[in-house]
């Protein structure tokens, strides 16, 4: 844990910013939350088009905000649910260290490293431009990648359970990411990103 607040480098050496705070919250609270998003969470298998044709992922998301926005992805559209306790002290702790605001959240389940995400960026016409992304992660710890979408140079980062990831600027632009499948992992991972619908 980071009990300084130190600035954090950009892990992109250009075309946008993505910074990597570290575990924000002892052990203890990052197990607390993963278990309370694992039960009280209505996750719903998503949905995903591959090759032009319509899947549906073993991963599990739920999506929620200040209001019942509709998202739209991969051409599925879902409405969002209210906060929940445990969201809306996280999007507050997730606020506090970014000096963002959000006014809503994507949920992802993954079981275990046999399901990820395809290389993908959020940049849908809801989401505000250039907005920051905060991305919270809980349970077992995976890498993240990221893709210049010109030059295909690649950044890798380890989440660790509890740890904060903000992606802000052109990142979404300039760069892809994804959550590549593993072998290693047998456990289950949470990732919340909070997001800025624009209204
Ligand atoms: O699971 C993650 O760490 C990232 C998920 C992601 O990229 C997304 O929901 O758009
Ligand atoms: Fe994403």
């Amino acid at each position: 844990m980071d009990l300084f607040n130190t600035p954090k480098a950009n892990l992109l050496p250009f075309d946008g910013e993505v910074r990597y705070y570290g575990s924000i919250m002892n052990i203890k609270k990052a197990q607390y939350y993963f278990d309370q998003l694992l039960k009280n969470i209505q996750w719903e298998n998503d949905k995903a088009v591959v090759l032009g044709k319509q899947i549906v992922t073993k991963r599990k998301v739920a999506w929620c905000g200040d209001e019942p926005f509709s998202y739209t992805y991969s051409k599925t559209t879902k409405l969002a649910f209210p906060w929940t306790e445990e969201l809306l002290d996280l999007k507050k702790i997730v606020e506090k260290e970014t000096g963002e605001k959000f006014n809503s959240c994507l949920l992802n389940l993954y079981h275990d490293g046999n399901e990820g995400m395809a290389w993908h960026s959020d940049a849908e016409k809801d989401l505000k431009k250039n907005g920051a992304i905060g991305s919270l992660s809980f349970g077992a710890e995976r890498n993240f990648l990221f893709k210049h979408k010109k030059t295909k140079q690649k950044v890798s980062v380890l989440l660790e359970k509890g740890s904060l990831l903000v992606m802000k600027g052109e990142t979404q632009t300039h760069w892809l990411h994804r959550l590549p499948p593993t072998k290693k992992v047998k456990y289950p991972r949470i990732n919340l990103t909070f997001r800025t619908i624009d209204i």
